[in-house]
């Protein structure tokens, strides 16, 4: 039989097996048993065919997150409870095999997350997917390091040991920002709930629950940095439903590209609306640095 078969078998006796006290136990062997299988199926196969496969997602939107962290912690749960895309979730480890992208909208961005099998010890010298897992992460501009809240420090340190030995260092530059997101705070104490909530660069949620997703999106939005500026003709109203968004930072020449190619060589000054201004309207020049939800009005020669 072959591990897919095998699977397969394994899936419809946890379904034909009804869930209570005297089936715990065995229950718990078949899911370990499915889980080991599965493992096998994202080990680096000796065929060139299957390398890579499925990870290989377009990059799209104005930011791309992955998410990162051993199995079942709930990464799936999450994206499909944040984006439109359904991703499978189960009680098994390593429930998905490849990369699953969506899309989370938010303050008018569209922010790419990337769903990616758990990884494992070691996943930084090859094991199970750990190599492709971590080249996708490399090309995200903010990786959310998934925890459980109920698996204790130890996994929170091999995870950043792990991440850390290739180079994804905690929060110094991009690409390599990350921060860490506790899930299944449902399952644990208050007091425990607000020491790890209190942790640096740190966030809690239940995605069971749906605990603190907001707040989530807020430190994610942080994160990203993005700022979005709103462009405005002249003697008309600003256009608040097509935002430009930029990274932080940007200034009004970024804004003139984002446009179109030219515009910059074409440009006299720009009228700024907001908070990255002393007066409103202010008369700028391309170097000034816009600020988040700005509106502009770009004065031609
Ligand atoms: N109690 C609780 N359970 C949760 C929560 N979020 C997810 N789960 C459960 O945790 C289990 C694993 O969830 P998944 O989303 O499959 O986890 P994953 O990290 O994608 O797992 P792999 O793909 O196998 O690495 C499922 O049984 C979920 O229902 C939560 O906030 N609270
Ligand atoms: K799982
Ligand atoms: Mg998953």
């Amino acid at each position: 039989m072959g591990i897919l078969e095998k699977i397969s078998e394994i899936e419809k006796e946890i379904a034909r097996t009804q869930k209570n006290k005297a089936t715990e136990y065995h229950l718990g062997l078949l899911k370990a048993k499915l889980a080991k299988y599965r493992a096998q199926l994202l080990e680096p196969s000796k065929s060139a065919s299957s390398k890579g496969e499925g990870f290989d997602v377009m990059k799209s939107g104005d930011a791309r997150v992955a998410l990162i962290g051993f199995p079942s912690v709930g990464k799936s749960t999450f994206l499909s409870l944040m984006t439109s895309t359904a991703s499978e979730a189960a009680s098994y480890e390593f429930t998905t095999l490849t990369c699953i992208p969506g899309v989370i909208e938010y303050k008018g961005a569209n922010i790419q997350l990337l769903d990616l099998p758990g990884i494992i010890e070691g996943a930084a010298q090859g094991k199970g997917r750990g190599r492709q897992v971590i080249a996708v992460a490399r090309t995200a501009d903010v990786v959310i390091m998934m925890l459980d809240a109920t698996k204790g420090e130890v996994q929170r340190s091999l995870l950043e040991k792990e991440l850390e030995s290739v180079g994804i260092r905690l929060n110094k530059h991009k690409p390599n920002i990350y921060f860490k997101v506790y899930n299944k705070i449902d399952q644990i104490s208050m007091e425990e709930v607000d020491r790890l909530a209190r942790k640096p660069n740190s966030v809690v949620i239940s995605c069971g629950m749906k605990l603190n997703l907001d707040y989530l999106l807020e430190m994610l939005w942080e994160y990203l940095a993005l700022t979005c500026i709103y462009t405005k003709k002249r003697g008309q109203r600003p256009d608040f439903t097509d935002a430009i968004i930029l990274r932080k930072g940007a200034s009004v020449e970024h804004v003139c590209h984002r446009i179109h190619r030219s515009l910059a060589s074409q440009f006299k000054y720009a009228l700024v609306w907001g908070t990255s201004t002393k007066y409103s309207p202010q008369r700028v020049g391309l170097t000034h640095t816009m600020e988040h939800e700005d509106v502009i009005q770009i004065v031609k020669k």
